[in-house]
Order: structure tokens, then sequence, then C-alpha cells
């Protein structure tokens, strides 16, 4: 497969610094040799650059670093469109902010070809907030919520020329969920598999169930994920670290899944707070997590399809 590259060193959606050192850890950990290892072609296209930041102003005083998000956003929304025209692009948080510009021009690409796009979103946290909700005025808590189009993002964010259609939505690993996050979701019909539903069902015949579904309508399917997904123990390089998040056994099972199912058509890695690790013990587990998903296995077993 080919694939392309692209940082977006943001670390204002955090509301705390050191996330724009991320592209730099992922690289530093080994993610082009992990991927070409595999077989994989790559072009690593460097640092996306927003545009100039506007003076905006927003009733909800809480709101952190509004013209410099929506700047990245318009950039970003661009530069997964192009990005993903005959590659499988990577995209390196960053926080989990980009996923806005992300999801919008892979939503783009996806009314483009005609094919259904779906989303895989790998967090402790479902960042379904809006512009008028969200309490802490942290913008990486809103990208779900923007690119599948719900109400309060116009005349701030990009207007979207596609957006992601909420019932192909699945959450997986959520365990921090605000109250107003808990109702938009219900209302907007995401799929949201929480700890509690792991822990009960166990993680692949949730994960299955969801792929059939992508498998069956042709779709695209865009998988985000945030470090905290991961349990913190082994995983602690986060601003926003939950107890009780996935394993290291879950987690490779994961990717290991959504490779054998070929349906993966573009990536974001999110959240990586190089300042807050342990010699680079979380980045490498994100390269190594990249490198399942992309084809790395212990043994060779026949693939299933869906
Ligand atoms: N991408 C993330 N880590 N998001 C955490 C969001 C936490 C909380 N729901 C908030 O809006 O502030
Ligand atoms: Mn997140
Ligand atoms: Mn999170």
């Amino acid at each position: 497969m080919h694939c392309t590259i692209l940082g977006a060193p943001i670390q204002a959606g955090s509301g705390r610094m050191g996330c724009d050192m991320g592209p730099s850890a992922l690289r530093t950990a080994g993610l082009a040799s992990a991927l070409t290892e595999l077989g994989h072609t790559l072009t690593d296209l460097g640092t996306v650059t927003p545009a100039a930041f506007r003076t905006v102003t927003h009733g909800n005083a809480a709101l952190k670093a509004l013209p410099e998000i929506t700047a990245w956003t318009e950039a970003l929304t661009e530069a997964a469109y192009s990005a993903s025209a005959d590659a499988m692009p990577i995209f390196l948080g960053g926080d989990h902010s980009i996923s806005a510009g992300t999801l919008a021009g892979i939503a783009r690409r996806a009314a483009d070809l005609g094919r259904p796009l779906f989303v895989l979103w790998l967090d402790a946290h479902p960042d379904f907030h809006t512009l008028d909700t969200t309490a802490s005025g942290n913008l990486h808590g809103v990208p779900l919520a923007y690119a599948s189009g719900q109400a309060g993002f116009e005349g701030y964010f990009p207007s979207l020329k596609a957006q992601v259609d909420p019932k192909r939505i699945c959450a997986l690993g959520i365990r921090s969920v605000d109250q107003a996050e808990r109702l938009a979701l219900g209302k907007a019909g995401v799929t949201v598999h929480d700890m509690r539903m792991i822990d009960e069902h166990g993680i692949a015949p949730l994960l299955r169930a969801f792929l059939e579904r992508v498998g069956a309508e042709n779709g695209m399917l865009h998988v985000s994920l945030d470090v905290d997904f991961l349990d913190p123990s082994i995983a602690p390089a986060v601003g926003t670290t939950v107890p009780g998040g996935a394993t290291f056994r879950e987690a490779h099972l994961v990717m290991e899944m959504l490779h054998d199912s070929g349906l993966v058509t573009s990536l974001d890695l999110v959240e990586l707070n190089p300042f807050l690790d342990e010699r680079g013990r979380t980045a490498t587990l994100m390269v190594d997590l990249t490198a399942s998903l992309m084809g790395r296995r212990i043994m060779d077993r026949p693939t299933r399809s869906y």
C-alpha cells in the first residue's frame, strides 16, 4: 500500500503544551521504517501549515484558541482531501482537534468516490461537544460533533462539503463522557461501545460487528486513535489519562483485526504528549500499534473477509 504521512503539530486544542512534539516523537520512534519494513511505500509530506488566524468572538467565554483551531481545520481539510487521492494518509497529531479537519477532508473524498465513510473512534472520550456545550473550552473535545454535522459550528468552523453520517460512527473504549455529549450521542445515533460493553462482551465481537457493516456497504473506514484509548499504565504520554483503558493485548487485537479486514483507508494518531512520556514508550507503542494495523503479525494466519 502507498501511505502518506502528514504532521499536524497542534496543541492549543488540548489546553496544555506538549502535543506539538507528537509528530516528531512518532517519527523518532520509527514510524517510517515500521511501514517500509512491512512492504509499504511511503511519502512523508512534512508538516501542514495553517493559514493566518482571524479574530473571532463567541458567546461561550470558556472557548480556547478558536481562531487557531479553525485555521488548522481549514488547512487540514484541504490536506486530508488531497492526501487521500491515491494513498492511505496517516495524520500525526497534535491533539484530537486535528480530526475536525482530517474527517472533513476524508468525508469530502468519500463523497467524491460515492462511497460511504465509516469512522472508528478509539478513545476514552467521545469528543462530541459543540462550541456551545463544552465547559472546558478545549477544542479537542469537539471534532466528532463538528465532522458529523451537529449544529453550532456555523460561522466559526469551515462549512462542511460533506459530513460523516453519525450512524456510521463507532466509538470504542469510551469511559469519560459529559452529560451534554451523552444526550447528543444518543440523539445522533452514534454507536458507543463503552468499557462496560468491552468488559462484558469482549472487544473482538464488538469490533467484528462494526467491520461487517463497513464491509457490507463497501465503505471507507477512517480510524482515529487517541492515546488515551489505552490504559495509562502502558501509555502515560497523554494529558487526559483516564484509568481502565484498553490493555496492550486488546489494542493490538483491534489493530490486527483492522488489518485483516482490509477496510481501513485513513488513520489519525493523536494526543501523544512526548513531554509526559517515559523514555519514548508511548510513542513506541503507538508506532507498534500502527504496524499491527498495517500488517505486522506474530504468525501467518488466514485472513477473514467482511
Ligand atoms: N481529545 C480529548 N482528549 N478529549 C478530552 C475531552 C475531555 C472533556 N470531555 C472536555 O471536553 O474537556
Ligand atoms: Mn480524543
Ligand atoms: Mn481522549
